[in-house]
């Protein structure tokens, strides 16, 4: 079924609901989910709707200038409308470690995602084989201190080459500098492979484990310049055991990962995240 979805935030005051309701009542719009919350510390609304398109007395281009001029104006709303029937289009980042991309991928070819994969892009040639055995083009680039800019430049002719909508880092371990970030901004979904914010940086099984943690777990989160900081969009933990080693951590974790990762890159898909001052609300 064709859907409009539409993320709005502004100040909480009375009567969003109501006016926005009422909007899509008066052009015979027929809500299929709608969810709304108050910040009570910061007094800000946020609300997402979607409803149906076939039935809407508005053609697809009316409907932002005219909500703007009925509703959003009264209440200085900023928002977001998004159309359900382009499919996104997602790249996948990797480097060496294959299990949240082989994930991706297989939850792809099951249908379980409503994305199309163009590209798969990596700093090591490992796993062009099996991204090729998937039909999706593999893209290596050697990356080093010295090429770091230039590869990422590269990276980004080849996104929108790709018409790419928003990148997933699958375990992806090249720190992305602000200016390629500035391409997408909460548009790159990163798993981070512990329970942030424990536990930053390149090793956090490794650090999780010399401090003798008895939880670990996964943190999906949107990518800012600073490392591992971004929006968190989906968490989850496992418990582990002193004779657990740190093999056994990143056995146990990479389950988790997988979990996490997906959750987020749906709930991406979906349109059901918004992210405000660092933090997400997740309409769900
Ligand atoms: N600007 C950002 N870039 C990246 C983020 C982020 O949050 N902001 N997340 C990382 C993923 N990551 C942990 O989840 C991570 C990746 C890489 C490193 C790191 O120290 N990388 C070294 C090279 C390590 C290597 O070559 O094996 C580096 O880039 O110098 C720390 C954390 C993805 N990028």
């Amino acid at each position: 079924m064709k859907k409009a979805i539409l993320i709005i935030q502004c100040k909480d005051q009375k009567g969003i609901v109501a006016s926005v309701s009422e909007f899509l009542y008066s052009y015979q719009g027929n809500i299929l989910e709608i969810d709304q919350h108050v910040d009570q510390e910061i007094g800000m609304f946020f609300m997402r709707v979607s409803w149906e398109l076939d039935t809407f007395g508005l053609k697809r281009e009316e409907i932002e200038p005219i909500f703007e001029a009925k509703v959003g104006k009264k209440f200085d709303m900023e928002f977001e409308l998004f159309f359900n029937f382009r499919k996104p289009r997602m790249a996948v980042f990797v480097s060496k470690l294959s299990h949240c991309l082989i994930d991706i991928l297989s939850r792809h070819y099951s249908g379980q995602f409503d994305v199309d994969i163009p590209v798969v892009i990596s700093n090591h040639a490992d796993h062009k084989k099996v991204v090729e055995a998937f039909g999706i083009p593999f893209h290596y680039f050697a990356v080093d201190k010295a090429n770091r800019m230039d590869v990422e430049e590269k990276q980004l002719e080849l996104l929108n080459q790709y018409r790419t909508d928003f990148v997933v880092l699958a375990r992806y371990m090249q720190i992305l500098s602000e200016d390629f970030i500035r391409n997408y901004p909460n548009k790159i979904i990163n798993i981070h492979h512990s329970f942030l914010p424990a536990f930053v940086g390149a090793k956090p099984y490794h650090a999780a484990y010399e401090r003798g943690v008895k939880i670990i777990g996964a943190t999906a989160h949107y990518v800012t310049e600073e490392l591992d900081a971004g929006p968190i969009i989906e968490q989850e933990v496992a418990r582990v055991r002193h004779h657990n080693s740190p093999a056994d951590l990143v056995q146990i974790g990479q389950d988790v990962e997988k979990v996490v990762l997906s959750k987020a890159i749906k709930y991406h898909l979906e349109r059901k995240i918004l992210a405000y001052r660092n933090k997400t609300i997740i309409f769900y």
